[in-house]
């Protein structure tokens, strides 16, 4: 191979690349397509020396010619490998050749939040419990670093064997250069986007994060989101209009309901802030500290 020092691929077979990086060359196996997501492709990538495997973005150059496109794409991988939390995916490497850019990412084996609300339909408030302490546990992590995801949702929110909580996706994320800046504009359409993202007028800040919690505890103890309806214009107005109910063939607690209630306030302002979640009625109840991998198929009975 050519050693020179820049990551490039070195002439191999379709499943295999290598990269040379300086001295060392890693050799990277791709498995099998795990599912697709924006431009990019996601495979199981096996590292050929260590056979760890993690879970590989692959984005064709070809399909990212636009400028803005381009600054998105660097503007994820430089967010995502400033991150290190438990509950974050973890940004393995990222190499780049002629055609793709690959990123090598923690892979979570049990998918995301998504395929586990839709088998099991709906969980339990001690299971969304202890599902919300790490979300809000990572969001505080990431707030901290002035970094606002932008896009929580039950699919960026991969699951790992054991049912750990890894948030992914930084498509739409952003770091914030100063404290009060408030994000003007965003590309790319987050599923559980907040109204002031809608609107646009006085900006938007943390407290999409906040709104977007309050989606996916709707989500987790009811089924399906509140504004979701068969068109995205519908949603939206229904965003903007704050209007959502509660099934009544769902019983969840009055706890559970004023939380929701509360991060879903159309003004940021009045949502509470992360931190006050915490304090809030509906995360004193009990909060498994594992939950059974059977939770994945079926609701945990009580021990
Ligand atoms: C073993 O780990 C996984 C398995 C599967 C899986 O079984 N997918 C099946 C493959 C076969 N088809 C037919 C159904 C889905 C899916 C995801 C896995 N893990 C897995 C997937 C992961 C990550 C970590 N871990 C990260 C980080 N990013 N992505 C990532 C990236 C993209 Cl671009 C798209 C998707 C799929 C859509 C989604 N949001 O889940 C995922």
């Amino acid at each position: 191979e050519n050693l020179d020092t820049s990551n490039t691929l070195g002439a191999a077979g379709s499943n295999t690349s290598q990269w040379v990086l300086g001295p060392v060359v890693n050799t990277y196996i791709r498995g099998r397509l795990l599912g697709k997501g924006g431009f990019a492709k996601c495979f199981e990538m096996t590292n050929a020396k260590t056979q760890r495997v993690y879970a590989g973005k692959i984005i064709a150059k070809s399909t990212v010619t636009k400028m803005r496109a381009r600054q998105k794409l660097r503007s994820e991988i430089q967010i995502h490998a400033s991150l290190r939390h438990p509950h974050v995916v973890q940004f393995e490497h990222f190499f780049e050749d002629d055609e793709y850019v690959y990123i090598l990412l923690e892979l979570c084996d049990a998918q995301t939040m998504m395929e586990l609300v839709k088998r099991r339909k709906r969980l339990t408030e001690p299971e969304a419990r202890y599902f919300m302490v790490q979300i809000l546990d990572a969001l505080e992590y990431m707030h901290r670093r002035c970094v606002i995801h932008r896009d929580i949702k039950l699919g960026n929110v991969f699951l790992t064997r054991d049912l750990q909580v890894k948030i992914g996706d930084f498509g739409l994320a952003a770091k914030l250069e100063y404290d009060h800046e408030r994000k003007k504009t965003i590309c790319g359409t987050p599923n559980y986007i907040a109204p002031e993202v809608l609107s646009g007028k006085n900006g938007h800040s943390y407290e999409v994060d906040v709104w977007s919690v309050g989606v996916v505890l709707y989500t987790m103890l009811i089924g399906k989101p509140p504004f979701e309806t068969t068109d995205v214009k519908t949603t939206y107005k229904r965003i903007k209009a704050n209007i959502y109910t509660f099934p009544t063939n769902v019983s969840i607690s009055r706890a559970a309901r004023e939380l929701i209630v509360s991060t879903l306030n159309a003004t940021p302002e009045q949502r509470p802030r992360l931190s006050d979640i915490w304090h809030s009625e509906f995360m004193q109840g009990p909060v498994p500290r594992c939950l059974p991998r059977s939770a994945m198929e079926s609701e945990p009975t009580a021990a």
